[in-house]
């Protein structure tokens, strides 16, 4: 594990950052294309760790999955899916989309993931999958999906209050299923919903039938998935430290091929970063930020777009007053719990941050050096970056876990900062 001394800089920072490819798309048009009737290819695949573990079990299942020159450019030729052992890594979109399909293997199908995903909710997807008539041995890491090549499917009742990707996880299959799925929610308000928006518009664009008109209820007819050649977007949320550093420093950075009209809960940090005082602009597909001379704080429900947490708690860590961010207490299931690292780690350079039952107080406070631990998640990491650009002696703990979702992190974010005082 690297301990990474963030670079720090006195001036405004101005860039142009490319983004590869989104996570949770790339993760979606896998699993879409695998399941398809033919072929498909997909462009701008995002290669990180997250993806790179979805890519190795389709092909462990037996989905032809080829790429040439360019990995980000895969073609995913579907067959007949056989038992196989799948490893997870950290990632929450493996542990909960793969499940489902596994259903359709015509063998037993053992899933095992990282020390720190077992702590992850996961018992919600299987125990769903038991009502959908499929054979499951085990709650927690490890367990293993008796796949025997079909299942019937119907109706199931879940708690998703704990991450939206119990429902999205059930739906990229559902159509596969004799007869369909159809997911309702009963529970606390389902986290991240623009995910499952995601998950019901890739499906639509598939040709399968989503019926979303009740509220908390998604239905999925049964039927083929079309293949579709999928072009994946930038990822808008890894897209966010890199204009939060915009933000914090003064400075001025560009986006590129930021979609238009998007799915993604990322392109809500627009929003977010407007409210701070910054200004954002939206130009022949630029997204550009320029961040003002004194950051101002927040409060905020990030509820839906959780996965932007770190980022915007680092950035309010440096705003002037106190800033409320709330709905995120199933951030305590994520990569790790989230709400008790970042307050432990802002906390720990001189920060004053308390968490509330449902998030994080974080008040002004004058931030000083240390060490910052990322405890195996790439936004803890991203965010460690963050604070460090701007506050002397900052040491990132295991730099390297930000290729989880952005393998190039670290010389992406040199990049972005050198010409800058
Ligand atoms: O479906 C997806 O691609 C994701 C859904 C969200 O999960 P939760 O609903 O568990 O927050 C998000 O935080 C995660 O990064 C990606
Ligand atoms: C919560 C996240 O990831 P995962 O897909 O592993 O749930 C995240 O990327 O912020």
């Amino acid at each position: 594990m690297t301990v990474w001394r963030a670079p720090r800089v006195t001036g405004p920072v101005t860039a142009t950052v490319e983004l590869p490819g989104s996570k949770s798309i790339t993760n979606r048009a896998l699993i879409l294309a695998a399941l398809a009737s033919g072929p498909s290819t997909v462009r701008g695949v995002l290669r990180s760790r997250d993806t790179d573990l979805m890519l190795g079990a389709l092909s462990a299942l037996g989905v032809g999955i080829e790429s040439g020159d360019n990995p980000t450019t895969v073609t995913v030729t579907p067959a007949s899916l056989h038992g196989a052992d799948v490893y997870c890594g950290l990632a929450g979109t493996v542990l909960r989309f793969l499940p489902p399909v596994a259903a359709f293997a015509d063998g037993p199908v053992r899933f095992d993931a990282d020390e720190q995903a077992r702590t992850r909710p996961q018992s919600t997807i299987l125990g769903a999958l038991r009502v959908l008539g499929v054979d499951v041995d085990g709650d927690t890491l490890p367990f293993t999906v008796n796949g025997t090549g079909r299942a019937t499917g119907g109706a199931v009742t879940i708690d998703a209050s704990a991450s939206s990707q119990f429902v999205s996880g059930l739906l990229l299959s559902a159509p596969r299923f004799d007869d369909g799925v159809t997911v309702h929610h009963v529970g606390k308000p389902v986290p991240s919903t623009p995910h499952i928006d995601m998950t019901v518009d890739m499906l639509t664009t598939a040709g399968v039938s989503v019926d979303t008109a009740e509220a908390n209820t998604w239905r999925v007819a049964p039927g083929p998935i079309r293949a579709v050649d999928w072009v994946v977007e930038p990822d808008l949320s890894n897209a966010a430290a890199f204009l939060a550093a915009a933000a914090a420093t003064g400075g001025t950075v560009t986006v590129p091929y930021w979609p238009t009209v998007t799915t993604q809960p990322g392109a809500q940090i627009a929003d977010v970063l407007r409210d701070m005082g910054c200004q954002v602009t939206l130009s022949g597909g630029n997204l550009t930020v320029t961040g003002p001379d004194r950051l101002s704080p927040v409060s905020i429900d990030l509820h839906d777009i959780g996965e932007l947490t770190p980022t915007i708690a680092a950035l309010v860590a440096l705003a002037d007053g106190a800033s409320v961010l709330s709905g995120i207490a199933h951030l305590r299931g994520h990569e790790t719990n989230r709400l008790e690292a970042l307050a432990t780690e802002i906390n720990r350079l001189g920060g004053k941050v308390t968490e509330t039952d449902d998030g994080l107080r974080i008040e002004s406070a004058p931030l000083h050096g240390g060490h910052w631990l990322s405890y195996a998640d790439h936004r803890m990491a991203t965010a460690g970056a963050l604070i460090g650009l701007v506050t002397d002696d900052v040491d990132v703990d295991d730099i390297e876990t930000t290729a989880k979702t952005l393998p190039d992190f670290p010389a992406m974010w040199q990049q972005m900062i050198a010409g800058t005082a």
